[in-house]
């Protein structure tokens, strides 16, 4: 993240408490996870997303990510099971990424930092609205997938070419988010927060173990996003992921052995 102030980001994330001060509690995140430290919770059942390709609307690049959002005005695109009760209902998704294929993701597993993440933010109904639903330990869940770069092609985003700098919007519709989901529903979970101000704890994170591949020139495609509006020098849209966070004694579960 910048180290100067931008988009209420003030200074770098070190200096985020100052204005938010949840961004210094006890369940922050992201974190890193070590394999040695995961419990395997044998009644973590799998998870199900039923996603209505029509609910998909617009990708954007709001200077700090690009983003896709979705109808969220009723139980039209959700999430259920795993660590979850009831159905959460999609509201947009959008990725972290570094300036090179050896860093980029927000959590780190045994060591690994992937090429970037991708997060599908859903919330929990039952809380009203997604604003009352951020105030709530179970009012947020969100799907981590890891990206790392390799020849095979996945379409993770088309439509990047039209949103190149900031405050650019395009429509983007008929996009089923579930082609971005890996073989594998293995997953990790835990409790955590929002990565970026005022870092809100309540999220219920489920971390999916098998990275997606994407090509070098998807990446290359994020890597050329601006943080800046079209009549503005380019600034390139790399390296908006938060550092590691203290794991304060949380225990992270796995569905897998
Ligand atoms: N920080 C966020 N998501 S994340 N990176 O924690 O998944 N968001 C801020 C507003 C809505 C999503
Ligand atoms: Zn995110």
């Amino acid at each position: 993240f910048d180290r100067i102030a931008r988009n209420g980001l003030i200074w770098g994330p070190d200096h985020w408490h100052e204005n938010y001060p949840m961004a210094k509690g006890d369940k922050q995140s992201p974190i890193e996870i070590n394999s040695k430290d995961v419990q395997h919770d044998s009644s973590l059942g799998p998870w199900h997303a039923s996603y209505d390709p029509g609910a998909a609307k617009t990708i954007l690049n709001n200077g700090r990510t690009c983003r896709v959002v979705f109808d969220d005005t009723f139980d039209r695109s959700v999430l259920r099971g795993g660590p979850l009760t009831g159905a959460y209902r999609l509201r947009q998704l959008h990725l972290h990424w570094g300036s090179s294929d050896d860093h980029g993701s927000e959590h780190v597993i045994d060591g690994v930092k992937y090429a970037a993440e991708l997060h599908m933010v859903h919330w929990n109904p039952k809380h009203g609205n997604f604003a009352g639903a951020l105030k709530q330990p179970d009012g947020v869940a969100v799907v981590g997938i890891f990206l790392k770069v390799s020849g095979k092609y996945s379409r993770i985003l088309q439509g990047i070419d039209n949103i190149k700098t900031k405050g650019k919007e395009a429509p983007f519709q008929h996009f089923d988010p579930s082609i971005l989901f890996p073989k594998s529903r293995d997953y990790w979970t835990y409790h955590g927060s929002f990565t970026t101000p005022p870092c809100e704890e309540c999220i219920t994170w489920i971390l999916l173990r098998e990275p997606i591949e994407v090509s070098p020139d998807q990446m290359a495609k994020l890597r050329s996003l601006s943080k800046n509006g079209e009549n503005e020098p380019v600034n390139p849209l790399v390296d908006n992921w938060r550092p590691l966070q203290p794991v304060k004694g949380r225990v992270v579960r796995s569905s897998f052995k």
